[in-house]
């Protein structure tokens, strides 16, 4: 069962990390949790791609796109891919498009904001390393929650 954000930030207090970037709803799924798998890169996708493409089990992929919203680093492809895969969700620091196809795919997807223009896909980056960014740090593994009030990271050891 999920438990709301507001409610996790009243039982650990400042122990919950909280997420005060202004993130949007793009799922079809707007309350998600599990651990987190993390991805740092910048107007590449090539990495996003690869993580989803591997079983989810249940996890949270936080991508720290810098911020830029001058690329998409998801568009409904590889969305559908993690939904296929059983990732719980993806938030995004940076861009995603084909927001039309997000809503309706049975994944939780919270990102800046959109841009139809493409990413690279180099590969550059960096996977499994701690991200940060809206002063909350995502370390690999780390339980993350999020839900229309916010996206919030449980202190090591904590389970709701
Ligand atoms: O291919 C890309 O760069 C991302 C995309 O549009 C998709 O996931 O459908």
């Amino acid at each position: 069962m999920l438990i709301p954000t507001a409610d996790l930030y009243d039982r650990y207090g400042e122990l919950l990390g909280s997420c005060d970037t202004q993130l949007r709803q793009f799922g079809g799924v707007h309350a998600f949790a599990g651990p987190a798998v993390t991805v740092r890169c910048f107007q590449d996708n090539a990495l996003v791609k690869a993580v989803v493409s591997e079983p989810g089990e249940g996890r949270v992929l936080v991508v720290d796109g810098g911020g830029s919203l001058h690329t998409a680093l998801m568009g409904d492809l590889i969305a559908g891919t993690a939904a296929e895969n059983g990732w719980a969700g993806v938030v995004v620091n940076g861009a995603v498009r084909d927001v039309t196809a997000l809503r309706t795919l049975p994944i939780g997807i919270k990102a800046l904001g959109t841009n139809p223009r493409k990413s690279a896909k180099t590969g550059a980056g960096e996977r499994d390393v701690p991200v940060s960014f809206g002063e909350c740090v995502f370390a690999p593994g780390a339980e993350v929650h999020s839900d229309d009030d916010g996206v919030v990271v449980l202190p090591p050891g904590g389970r709701p």
